[in-house]
């Protein structure tokens, strides 16, 4: 609503416009004052077309409100990079003012197939927080860790002092070597490691090589073919995805480089069910207020999965390759996968001191 100008305001103009005729007096200043008043007939339009611009842009208008993560939500808005960009200046999308590379502060080890991506990008949606974009496989690469640490924090994405860089490359958890080196670059480093039900990993794993294979138009092995030795008919010993779910053989190397209380474990499976529980006590683990709520995430019923709230427009769910519909396995030989993983259940359990549902 327009507020009529009260009394004081018409006195104050009235001044003004009578100090303006007195100096319109001399030609020099009378120039000048035309200037200026060009200059506002200009401004006006002008600040009346950005505040359009800032008010539509709902991405920009939140972002500076709270003042987290600017750019990156200007890009997921599409009307002022779209302006932007016609008028031939692009804005670098990842490179806010003011923001820099840092390096993690906390990394995603793994565990693959169980949930790693959607716990990175759901602790993206917290205003502390800024995550890597795709897997660096930094400390698993001797090709890349050799490039020097400058590279890996070139890898990074932009974020702003007192934010935290979040990096998961789930291959961290099954390769030697990984711990030391994670540990020379921060030795409080926060390592997050999530576990599934390792039965089900081991199938989720299974589906994934089957679509890799169908999309290079290769023929996909049975499931029953990976996992059991042809000789004896018992479990291949040999297949990799039974490998990594006997998951103690892998942690151990952890804890002989970083002390319990510095490794947070998620509940994978619950991370479909019940996300913010899993990510309310990562929050905790880092040390940042409770942000992510349901108002974040909610519940797809066409993807029967969890999708994210990025804004007040726009929703988004992960990728097609997350939450396959998993092949049909026989349950005999499924029993057989939980009685074989069960001891070694045990002794993960034991390990780190906490139970999970699978035995
Ligand atoms: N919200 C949401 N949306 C989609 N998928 C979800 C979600 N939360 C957890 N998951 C489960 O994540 C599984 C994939 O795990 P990862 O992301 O670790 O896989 S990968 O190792 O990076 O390939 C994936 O496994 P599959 O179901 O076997 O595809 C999902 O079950």
């Amino acid at each position: 609503m327009y507020s009529f100008p009260n009394k004081r305001c018409d006195q104050a103009r009235s001044e003004k416009g009578r100090q303006s005729n007195d100096k319109a007096q001399n030609p020099e200043e009378s120039l000048t004052i035309m200037k200026r008043g060009q200059r506002w007939r200009c401004l006006v339009p002008l600040s009346f077309f950005f505040g359009i611009l800032f008010y539509c842009n709902q991405s920009l208008w939140e972002t500076l409100s709270i003042g987290a993560k600017p750019i990156n939500n200007v890009i997921a808005g599409s009307g002022f990079r779209k302006l932007l960009e016609e008028n031939g200046k692009i804005i670098d999308k990842s490179h806010p003012i003011g923001a820099i590379k840092q390096f993690p502060k906390c990394v995603i080890i793994g565990v693959r197939k169980c949930g790693t991506r959607a716990l990175l990008e759901f602790l993206d949606l917290h205003s502390g927080i800024q995550s890597t974009y795709h897997e660096v496989h930094f400390f698993d690469d001797d090709k890349n860790y050799n490039q020097g640490l400058e590279w890996y924090r070139k890898n990074m994405p932009y974020s702003f002092p007192g934010q935290i860089t979040v990096e998961k490359t789930p291959r961290y958890f099954i390769s030697h070597g990984v711990p030391y080196r994670i540990k020379r670059l921060n030795s409080d480093m926060k390592i997050i490691v999530s576990l599934r039900h390792p039965t089900i990993r081991v199938i989720s794993d299974y589906t994934q090589i089957y679509y890799n294979k169908l999309m290079k138009n290769e023929t996909p092995d049975r499931f029953e073919t990976m996992a059991l030795d042809p000789d004896t008919g018992e479990l291949n010993m040999r297949y990799k995805a039974l490998q990594i779910s006997i998951y103690h053989h892998n942690f151990a190397r952890w804890l002989k480089i970083f002390p319990k209380n510095q490794i947070h474990i998620v509940d994978g499976d619950n991370l479909i069910i019940d996300p913010v529980s899993e990510i309310r006590k990562i929050e905790k683990f880092l040390g940042l207020a409770h942000e992510i709520t349901y108002d974040k995430l909610y519940f797809n019923t066409t993807r029967g999965f969890y999708c994210m709230r990025v804004n007040s427009t726009m929703e988004r769910c992960l990728g097609a390759s997350k939450g396959r519909r998993h092949p049909d396995i026989d349950p005999n030989l499924i029993t057989k996968f939980n009685k074989f993983f069960r001891p070694h259940n045990e002794r993960l359990f034991k390990m780190i001191n906490r139970r999970f549902p699978w035995s």
